[in-house]
């Protein structure tokens, strides 16, 4: 049953295969489509001929008629008559030519339906096609399942029944397959319906074709005719006779259709103008466009290299993202790696470096020996005992007055000479050093500094201001506010050295003025209070003041509080300062004690100051009573002082330190290893010159003195004690007795005296 059913479908399949291909042939769409086609051009040809023949003759006519207008032409009825004869055949023409309209109307919408036609033909072919593809499909599906029924039928066949469910299966089966081919008949049957219908449709659109065709035909026919009727009309109207009239008319139809050939000739030109223009309109256009589209394709292009970069560019920060990811990861163990070499170095680095600074320390101590050496050994070949001289200016009032003139006069090539203009005689003095009236404070504490430095290294330093009053001395030794002297430089250079590594050091004050032979605590709570100088119950041979306030100082503002108390006590116990600081000397003693504590050493440095009484007032003054008083005392110091330093320089057994209270006080700062600065001041005034040559002729003697016995110093010097008991010491020669001279002359006493 199944093989029947399969057989007649196929038979089904292909006649209707072959119908389709058979109607297909017949209809020839192509075929049909040219027929139109060449119908409606030739319509469009009949139809403009016979338009162009109208207006031609048409406008004949009217000529004709103008120029038989005239009512003694013969021919006047015959064109009239010929006239409305023409409007006749014209709306026959007009009827025609409506016909006609409405016959390509026809054939137009004809053809439109034939077009449709075509078209649905063409749906019918695809469904046929489709069905036909969805039959096979059928076909092979329902081909497959009877083959598997078969088999299943085989087998079932082939074994005892044993179960009725697949038997029922294949009924089901069978049953659907059943349908599903009803289904394909009755498709099939509905696509040959509307194949015959449209078969019907085609015979009908070939028919009226025909008839259009036909209509066509008779169309031609008939302008045919008319032409032939319309120029026999004419041959007859101007044919008989007035062959003047008919050759006007002629002449009359050659101009006008000249005119009209001109009129053509410029619509022609008109035309072809505004095709140019346009296609010139066109042609710009392109051209834009051609360039708008060029740079909008350049423009595209550069977006394309640049996507193509952004690419390229993209596919390398990926590559270094991952590598940078990479390397955040391995980060924290590379820091870790890093971290350990580095405590590694820094460890080993600390090592060297603590090596090395071992080495530089133990360097440095060894170097701090041998500065201290040297600067002792250029001490001592500087001579323990040094003298400079500084002159000061000439002040405002002096200038004023009339022996404002000075004698005094300097070697541009040797700082250490001074000339002197006196009474005729040029007198040459030759000392360590001589500063100029010009000669800051500063310039003068750089000659003295190493000196104060000594005192750090354990020396006892004695710096002296000696002259004549008014000479310049307390300006050397305490200066002014804002330029200060030596002793407030001294103690802040004192401040500024004592950063020793490994010492301690401690720096105490004391100021002691001596009047008359009595000394008075500066610093202490009763400043008029009788100081004595008394040995040292310890045994050690040193003096001391008992009683003598020692005030530690730690900072500059320290300096300047004590030298601030001591000048307002020195001030405080007299009724005129100038004139009491001339007639008393004043001590400022600075002490610098050191500990090492490394080493356990222990050093002691004296740094004495010395302001001294004015020189000369005694013989000027012709003083008596307190006065005189006063001068004995002065000369008394002085000349005790004369004779320690000439007595040290010349190396005596015996040095009198005990003839005055100054030398006993300062005897431990001038004997031994100690050094000795003499600043002698001198007045530049011509008045002073006697004076000036007094203490210039001192200062020169104790410098030579001292050159000369350096060498032998030097061995006295590292034998001797720093505090020896020089009274009960033996004279090795005879001692310079201090002569007595009169008061008035107490200066050149002293010249005497080491002369
Ligand atoms: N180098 C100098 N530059 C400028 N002025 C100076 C200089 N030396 C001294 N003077 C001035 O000269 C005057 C006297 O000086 P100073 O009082 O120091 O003399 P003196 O020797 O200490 O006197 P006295 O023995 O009476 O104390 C002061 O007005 C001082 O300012």
């Amino acid at each position: 049953m199944w093989c029947f059913q399969v057989e007649e479908l196929e038979e089904k399949l292909l006649d209707q295969t072959q119908e389709v291909e058979r109607l297909r042939s017949e209809l020839g769409a192509t075929d049909l489509e040219k027929q139109l086609e060449l119908l409606l051009v030739e319509n469009e040809h009949l139809k403009q001929e016979l338009k162009s023949c109208r207006s031609s003759q048409l406008q004949k006519l009217d000529t004709a008629a103008e120029t038989c207008s005239s009512s003694h032409c013969p021919h006047r009825q015959d064109v009239e008559s010929l006239r409305r004869e023409v409007s006749r055949w014209e709306s026959q023409a007009r009827q025609r030519e409506r016909r006609l309209a409405e016959l390509e109307q026809e054939l137009l919408e004809k053809s439109s339906r034939v077009e449709i036609l075509h078209l649905q033909l063409d749906d019918s072919r695809r469904q046929l096609e489709e069905s036909g593809r969805r039959q096979g499909e059928d076909e092979q599906e329902l081909a497959l399942r009877l083959q598997e029924c078969e088999e299943e039928l085989a087998i079932q066949a082939a074994e005892p029944p044993r179960d009725k469910y697949a038997t029922q299966m294949v009924e089901v089966e069978l049953a659907d397959s059943q349908r599903a081919l009803a289904e394909t008949q009755t498709k099939n049957g509905a696509l040959q319906e509307q194949l015959s219908a449209q078969r019907q449709l085609l015979r009908e659109l070939e028919t009226q074709l025909h008839e259009s065709q036909r209509t066509c035909a008779q169309l031609r026919t008939q302008l045919l005719t008319d032409q032939g009727h319309l120029c026999s009309l004419l041959s007859k109207a101007f044919g008989k006779g007035n062959g003047k009239g008919v050759h006007r008319l002629s002449k009359l139809i050659h101009v006008y259709e000249g005119e009209m050939q001109r009129a053509q000739g410029q619509l022609e030109v008109e035309m072809q103008n505004l095709e140019e223009e346009k296609n010139r309109v066109i042609e710009e256009t392109f051209i834009r466009a051609e360039s708008e589209m060029k740079v909008v394709h350049e423009n595209l292009a550069g977006v394309r290299v640049n996507l193509v970069n952004l690419q390229r560019a993209l596919r390398t920060l990926t590559c270094d993202y991952k590598c940078l990811k990479r390397q955040v990861q391995d980060f924290p163990f590379m820091l870790d790696k890093a971290i350990a070499e580095a405590k590694q170095e820094i460890c080993r680095v600390i090592s060297d470096v603590s090596n090395t600074n071992q080495e530089l320390l133990r360097k440095y101590k060894r170097e701090m020996n041998l500065r201290k050496q040297c600067h002792n050994e250029l001490v001592r070949l500087k001579g323990n005992i040094r003298v400079f001289c500084r002159v000061r200016p000439v002040s405002q009032e002096e200038q004023d007055s009339a022996d404002a003139k000075t004698m005094l006069s300097f070697d541009s090539d040797d700082d250490a000479i001074l000339y002197l203009s006196n009474r005729g005689k040029i007198m040459t003095f030759e000392l360590d050093k001589v500063f100029p009236p010009q000669a800051s404070q500063e310039e003068v504490f750089q000659e003295v500094r190493s000196l104060v430095t000594s005192c750090i290294d354990g020396f006892n330093v004695c710096i002296f201001a000696y002259g004549q009053t008014g000479s310049g001395k307390t300006y050397t030794m305490e200066g002014e506010v804002d330029d200060p002297g030596i002793n407030q430089r001294a103690l802040r250079l004192l401040f500024s050295e004592v950063t020793e590594k490994d010492w301690d050091y401690k720096i105490t004050v004391s100021m002691v003025e001596i009047y008359n032979e009595m000394l008075r605590d500066l610093l202490g709570e009763n400043p008029t209070d009788k100081l004595d100088i008394k040995l040292n119950p310890d045994g050690s041979g040193q003096l001391y003041v008992p009683g003598l306030k020692e005030v530690i100082v730690q900072s500059p503002e320290d300096i300047n509080r004590v030298l601030e108390l001591g000048h307002i006590n020195r001030a405080t116990a007299c009724t005129n300062l100038n004139e009491h600081s001339s007639r008393s000397h004043a001590l400022l003693i600075i002490t610098v004690s050191g500990f090492n504590s490394t080493t356990g050493n222990r050093t002691q440095g004296k740094l004495n100051l010395v302001d001294l009484a004015g020189s000369e007032r005694i013989g000027k003054s012709g003083a008596e009573g307190c006065r005189l008083r006063e001068a004995q005392c002065i000369n008394k110091s002085l000349s005790a002082l004369g004779d320690v330093i000439n007595a040290l320089r010349s190396k005596h057994s015996h040095v009198p330190f005990r003839n005055s209270r100054l030398t006993y006080l300062l005897q431990d700062s001038l004997s031994g290893d100690s050094k000795t600065l003499m600043m002698v001041q001198v007045s530049p005034l011509a008045a002073n010159m006697s004076e000036s040559v007094c203490s210039l002729k001192f200062a020169q003697r104790v410098r030579c003195v001292e050159l000369s016995s350096s060498s032998s110093r030097r061995h006295e010097n590292s034998s001797t004690s720093s505090s020896p008991t020089h009274d009960s010491v033996e004279l090795d020669s005879p001692p310079v007795t201090p002569v007595p001279l009169p008061i008035s002359r107490a200066s050149s006493v002293l010249v005497l005296i080491y002369l």
